[in-house]
């Protein structure tokens, strides 16, 4: 980044204005010039220094602000969920057929209402974002709710009404083409149920071939927490109850391999200075749909965050932080962490079981798989050796499809008694 004495050189670039930005990340300022602000904060900008540098100023406090970080105010941004693009992906069958192929995912939510049919008798359930309506069609066949509200709003909700008519679900299941945030309801309902899990827990990632092959977010589960509030009864259940985020140190040897030692030595040719633009241009961003070998753990998974669907709020979702420690359990080479979530549903029934989808390496595969977060450079490491931090999943104020995943760690050799220095690296996801 630009320091500040070379942008003081450059006048000709000033621009005088006056308007408000919004702040996509944190800043701490790192001189008595420049002015801190936090993921959110409106900031006044009274003049475009430079290129990388304007003069700001927030709750009457004045400084230089790095321009990067500030985004224009959400009004001018038109669609900030880009709610066209999202909705048409789901129009076509792809999608639908990936998450019906995905049978430890599909075959949970049907366990689930096989488990809580006899508490379900009589009761209204709605599928918020019901797809072909699948879930909808377990509750209606295998178990006798008084009336099941199947909502989607993309334009596959046309097959869900055939797929309840063709399987003799129409006297129970009624298919609403909406966005769930905007239904009028003839009551409030008993049960919320809602596949909305993405790869990294909150934002699913969607190649969409109707915007030419481009990556989509989700960022489902605000939707669910807005129809939560309004539509569920006190007392209500939401299925998930609860979601986690589990995240664990590990080897990525063959994509360490596969895109940075590949350039050392090409057909007896050194291509090693593009290693640098390598690193940027793959391991900047999560890897999506990796596949962790059980074998490339480093340690124990924890889980790091956790969600209570009964409680959490929209607001909670703009930041959420969970701390780590792992203790290496063998020698190998510390290349990133993995992460992936874990779904739990509560039993209806006083004292029954919970049931719980797991997308860890140590289960059956889904279609997500695992999320990987690669390292700049890998670490070795030795069993006994203690790698502590935090990761933190950051909304982006303006693509509230969009968020960043920070993660610091320190390293503790297994002889030595304190921390090394805090290295941290982002991982935006998309903005
Ligand atoms: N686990 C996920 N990553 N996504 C699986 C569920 C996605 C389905 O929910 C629909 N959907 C998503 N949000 C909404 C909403 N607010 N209202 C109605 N349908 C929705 C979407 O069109 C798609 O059919």
């Amino acid at each position: 980044m630009l320091e500040m004495s070379e942008c003081e050189n450059t006048q000709t670039d000033s621009n005088i204005i006056t308007e408000e930005f919004i702040a996509l990340e944190d800043f701490s300022a790192t001189g008595a010039e420049q002015l801190s602000f936090s993921a959110g904060d409106t900031l006044l900008v009274h003049e475009q220094v430079c290129a990388d540098w304007w003069w700001a100023e927030r709750s009457g406090c004045f400084g230089y602000v790095p321009s990067a970080f500030l985004h224009r105010r959400v009004e001018d941004v038109e669609d900030a969920w880009q709610d066209e693009e999202y909705f048409s992906s789901y129009g076509t069958l792809k999608l639908h057929l990936e998450m019906l192929s995905d049978r430890p995912r599909t075959e949970t939510y049907r366990q689930v209402i096989v488990s809580n049919c006899a508490a379900l008798r009589g009761k209204v359930v709605m599928d918020l974002g019901c797809g072909t309506g699948v879930i909808s069609l377990f509750c209606g066949r295998l178990a006798q709710p008084a009336a099941v509200y199947a909502v989607e709003a993309s334009s596959v909700a046309e097959h869900t009404e055939k797929l309840v008519k063709l399987n003799r679900c129409d006297d129970v299941v009624t298919v609403f083409r909406s966005r769930a945030e905007d239904l009028m309801l003839p009551s409030k309902v008993d049960v919320l149920v809602s596949e909305w899990m993405g790869n990294c827990l909150l934002v699913d990632v969607l190649v969409s071939e109707w915007m030419g092959n481009c990556l989509l977010f989700e960022f489902m589960v605000e939707s669910v927490l807005r129809v939560r509030d309004r539509w569920l009864k006190d007392g209500g259940m939401m299925w998930p109850s609860s979601a986690s985020l589990s995240l664990v140190p590990c080897q990525a040897h063959a994509d360490y391999s596969q895109k940075m030692e590949f350039w050392e030595n090409l057909y007896g040719l050194d291509f090693s200075c593009l290693q640098p633009v390598a690193r940027e241009e793959f391991f900047s961003k999560p890897k999506f749909s990796h596949q962790l070998d059980p074998d490339d753990c480093l340690s124990s998974p924890c889980d790091v965050i956790t969600l209570d669907m009964h409680t959490l709020s929209v607001s909670d979702l703009e930041k959420l932080r969970g701390e780590f420690r792992f203790t290496i359990e063998r020698a190998g080479t510390l290349h990133g962490f993995a992460a992936w979530f874990s779904t739990f549903f509560r039993s209806l029934d006083e004292g029954g079981q919970p049931l719980e989808l797991n997308t860890g390496p140590h289960a059956e595969s889904t279609h997500w798989k695992q999320t990987l977060f690669m390292f700049d450079g890998p670490i070795g490491v030795e069993e006994g050796d203690c790698v502590g931090g935090a990761i933190t999943l950051q909304r982006n104020p303006i693509w509230r499809r969009h968020m960043s995943i920070t993660i610091e760690w320190r390293m503790k050799r297994r002889n030595d008694t304190t921390f090394s220095e805090k290295s941290s690296k982002r991982f935006p996801m998309w903005r």
